[in-house]
């Protein structure tokens, strides 16, 4: 087994076993060269096993293996956007699923910097508009926001986020998980989010 493919498989049990996905969504990539190694569709993050991911280019084309996540082709346009990223995730984990489904959420800047550490992983999270699962129509507007942001949260559906390595893309979607969480918590609460200047001394460049 390659150490990508044990990277993916040890991560989407990561994922699976904390709760983070459920039945069969989610999934994840990791580029290799002009590839991209890619979970197949229908797996459970629980269950697929190294042999069954799936070989794509960087247009999404399926090159070698089982036929790749319905949203391989969100993936490589992330990894086309972003030549410095090298993993991309993406869940429906619950509360960041429950943010995507609020009214009135600002579309450049879905959730508050509650934390420091959600400026720091995330940055800014713009809300995309809402396209079923593996719809195409999605691929442009996520390529141009992702040249300047490295996490997306998609409309009624959940977050996708790309990251210089497998593991940076991990902690970033889980402190997305966690702020969204916390938004939701404080609901209602009189909040104190981080001032711009705090926000921008942390957030990525
Ligand atoms: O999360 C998912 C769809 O958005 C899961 O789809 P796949 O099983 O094709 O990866
Ligand atoms: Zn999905």
């Amino acid at each position: 087994m390659t150490p990508e493919r044990e990277a993916i498989i040890a991560a989407a049990r990561s994922l699976f076993q904390r709760g983070l996905t459920h039945g069969s969504t989610g999934n994840l990539s990791v580029r290799v060269g002009d590839r991209v190694l890619v979970t197949p569709t229908g797996s459970s993050l629980g269950t697929v096993e190294a042999p069954d991911l799936s070989l794509i280019d960087l247009n999404g084309a399926h090159v070698h293996g089982p036929k790749a996540s319905k949203e391989a082709f969100l993936h490589a346009a992330l990894l086309r956007a972003r030549p410095q990223a090298n993993a991309v995730v993406h869940t429906h984990s619950t509360y960041a699923a429950a943010v995507s489904c609020m009214d009135g959420l600002d579309p450049q800047d879905a959730l508050p910097p509650l934390t420091a550490y959600f400026a720091m992983r995330v940055g800014r999270l713009p809300l995309l508009p809402y396209f079923a699962p593996g719809d195409h129509g999605l691929e442009r507007t996520a390529e141009d926001m992702a040249r300047t942001h490295s996490a997306l949260l998609l409309s009624n559906h959940g977050p996708i986020v790309a990251g210089a390595t497998l593991g940076a893309a991990m902690d970033a979607i889980e402190e997305l998980e966690e702020t969204a969480k916390l938004f939701l918590l404080l609901q209602g609460l009189r909040t104190r989010p981080l001032t711009p200047e705090q926000r921008s001394a942390l957030e990525p460049g």
